[in-house]
């Protein structure tokens, strides 16, 4: 069975300062809790101090983006090698955000998640349609390009280390979440596009996420769906009493 998989996806919110703050908060109100992996993923500034202050807890560190390149003249870039260092060991990718305001490409994903698997990083792919697209009644070929394009050149060996994060555009920030039964459907199909790139096997070892207005409230009936194996959170973890609750919803 798939191991609940709950990440904070905390944006360009919380100082330094702020963030150690916070997950010394965190920590002590999720002490007891067990069966559910964790990571918060804060903004390049804070990843050192998160770190410290996450030491001998059993929540994860991740960050929110790298350059695929191990170093070079890329100015204001964050490179595999660094995250590695300070001891990242997840890293979202293809956050619809990127792709919305900088341009990112599933080309240029793909590169940097063949990066994270050389450095030993697990990424988190996210995919997911805008409102516009999910009209046209288009969502699913949408989202099977991302994850194709996403993943070329990935082994089976290195997808068992992949998270799949489906975050419908139109949901992001919002308030409106999908249903759980389109959440599910899209889920459903990802697990299905991703047996036919590594086999059954391995797919269903992989672990999906949904994003896209998670909160205490709806985490429950998201998780009940059988392709459904946590949320990428973003609003909702920036505060420790909605995000305990969101991690102590998803057992
Ligand atoms: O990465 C997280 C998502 O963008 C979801 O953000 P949200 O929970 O604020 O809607």
């Amino acid at each position: 069975m798939r191991t609940p998989f709950i990440a904070g996806n905390w944006k360009m919110y919380k100082t330094p300062i702020e963030a150690a703050g916070f997950v010394r908060e965190l920590i002590d109100s999720l002490k007891d809790v067990n069966g559910v992996d964790v990571a918060v993923c804060p903004p390049f500034p804070a990843l050192w101090p998160v770190k410290e202050a996450l030491e001998s807890s059993n929540i994860a560190l991740g960050a929110q983006n790298m350059h695929f390149e191990k170093e070079g003249a890329f100015t204001g870039e964050v490179s595999p090698a660094m995250l590695q260092d300070i001891g990242v060991k997840y890293v979202i990718l293809g956050h619809s955000e990127r792709r919305a305001y900088f341009g990112e490409t599933d080309e240029l994903i793909n590169q940097k998640i063949k990066a994270a698997f050389t450095w030993g990083l697990n990424p988190i792919l996210c995919v997911g349609e805008t409102l516009s697209e999910r009209e046209q009644g288009i969502t699913k070929a949408v989202v099977e390009i991302q994850v194709r394009k996403g993943l070329l050149g990935v082994t089976p060996e290195q997808a068992e280390k992949l998270t799949l994060a489906y975050e419908p555009v139109w949901a992001i920030g919002t308030g409106k979440t999908a249903t759980p039964e389109d959440a599910q459907e899209v889920c459903s199909f990802i697990r299905e596009t991703l047996a036919s790139l590594f086999g059954r096997e391995v797919a269903a070892k992989i672990r999906i996420q949904y994003g896209g207005s998670v909160k205490p409230e709806n985490i429950k009936e998201l998780m009940a769906e059988p392709d459904i194996d946590g949320a990428l959170v973003g609003g909702a973890s920036l505060k420790v009493d909605s995000f305990t609750a969101i991690v102590k919803g998803s057992i």
